[in-house]
């Protein structure tokens, strides 16, 4: 059911598939490349991850906007999307954090949304074809026309989007907790024996930082296009790569400032597109997945241990790119890509998917304490 003042709207996928549904959030036409989320929950975390940048979403879960939007739950400043698609929306939401609907604050924001999709067949589709762009709008309704858009649109690979989402300037991240995760601070660490960790901004999820700072770290984000010198003047006790969209291959600014950085022999950490730069600066190779991951029940580890992680990106290291000082240390267990690694010699580990999920599994906080582990273990060898 159309909410009363809907107007109708179109999707059109690059392989000339059409799908016509209504309108929500904003009116006009975007492209971008459309792939598909299979998590229960999270809608709003989804649409405000920068890792999205450029993409198109459609969720696999029925119906969106259940429980509204809070302030509390964004992963940055604003939905980072292209697009949303969903097969239903709810037209009442309930929620006691709820401060906004789901298709007001995309039209706040500009972002067209459009429902009444077969999503299944859709994400059939993708999962069949391959990720492709895709183009949603509410102005052109002919297919043909639509299509023609979407066809001239860049392919994500060899996109660097990451100076569309890093921050201009350099600041401190206080904020410990958003209510669902523990604090984890070691007791009795006073300010002076407080560990600082730079994080390289490629688009980070502010739950990350969150995560960071319940461990007790003091927390400094910076803009991805900073040089090393700069990040080494903080004196970090740890550097950390975040997340990010785009190819990572495209982000060679980062991985040659990630290679000066190698040299430092300072504690590394990666999340994803941090994890790929991480392989990239050490000489590996990455590609893109026919449709990739994004979800918050992926299997990663290696054998008989498995943790069940939150997933969202469309590239992976090549296992056979990564030269022998490398260790595999995760795999995801439904295609065994590479989700996880350490450098045998040096302070530096990476995964492919996020520990810091929320909402989603708590499996891999434990990454987190490994960090702050070795920053420490690293302190005690330097002092
Ligand atoms: N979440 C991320 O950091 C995504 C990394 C990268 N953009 C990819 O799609 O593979």
């Amino acid at each position: 059911m159309p909410f009363s003042d809907t107007q109708p709207a179109l999707l059109v996928l690059a392989d000339g598939t059409s799908y016509r549904g209504w309108s929500f959030g904003a009116s006009g036409t975007s492209i971008g490349e459309v792939v598909f989320n299979t998590g229960m929950t999270g809608y709003q975390e989804v649409l405000t991850d920068p890792s999205y940048c450029g993409q198109i979403v459609t969720f696999t879960y029925p119906e969106l906007g259940n429980t509204g939007v809070n302030a509390e739950d964004e992963e940055s400043d604003r939905p980072q999307v292209k697009g949303a698609i969903a097969r239903n929306i709810c037209q009442r939401p309930s929620n006691w954090r709820s401060s906004q609907s789901l298709p007001d604050y995309l039209k706040k924001h500009n972002i067209p949304g459009i429902y009444g999709i077969d999503t299944r067949a859709l994400t059939r589709k993708i999962r069949i074809v391959g990720a492709m762009n895709g183009g949603i709008s509410t102005e052109i309704l002919d297919p043909a026309e639509l299509l023609s858009r979407v066809q001239s649109a860049p392919n994500m690979k060899g996109l660097n989007l990451v100076p569309q989402v890093s921050t201009p300037t350099a600041y401190e991240w206080s904020e410990i907790t958003d209510g669902h995760w523990e604090f984890r601070a070691e007791p009795g660490t006073t300010n002076g024996d407080r560990l600082t960790v730079v994080a390289l901004d490629l688009g980070v999820k502010r739950n990350i930082l969150r995560r960071l700072a319940s461990y007790g770290c003091r927390v400094v984000v910076v803009p991805a296009n900073t040089p090393p010198e700069e990040i080494l003047k903080y004196n970090p006790d740890g550097i950390f790569l975040s997340n990010g969209p785009g190819d990572p291959a495209a982000v060679t600014e980062a991985i040659s400032t990630t290679k000066a950085l190698l040299e430092s022999q300072k504690p590394i950490f990666g999340i994803c597109l941090g994890h790929q730069i991480l392989g990239l600066s050490l000489g590996g190779e990455t590609f893109k997945l026919k449709f990739g991951h994004r979800g918050l029940n992926q299997p990663a580890g290696l054998q008989r241990q498995v943790e069940i992680t939150s997933q969202n990106h469309s590239f992976a290291l090549d296992p056979d790119s990564l030269g022998p000082e490398i260790e595999v240390t995760h795999l995801n267990l439904n295609d065994r890509t590479v989700a996880g690694l350490r450098h045998k010699t040096l302070p530096i580990f990476s995964v492919q998917y996020h520990p810091e999920a929320s909402p989603g599994p708590h499996d891999s906080d434990y990454i987190f304490e490994r960090f702050v582990q070795t920053m420490r273990e690293s302190r005690a060898a330097v002092n």
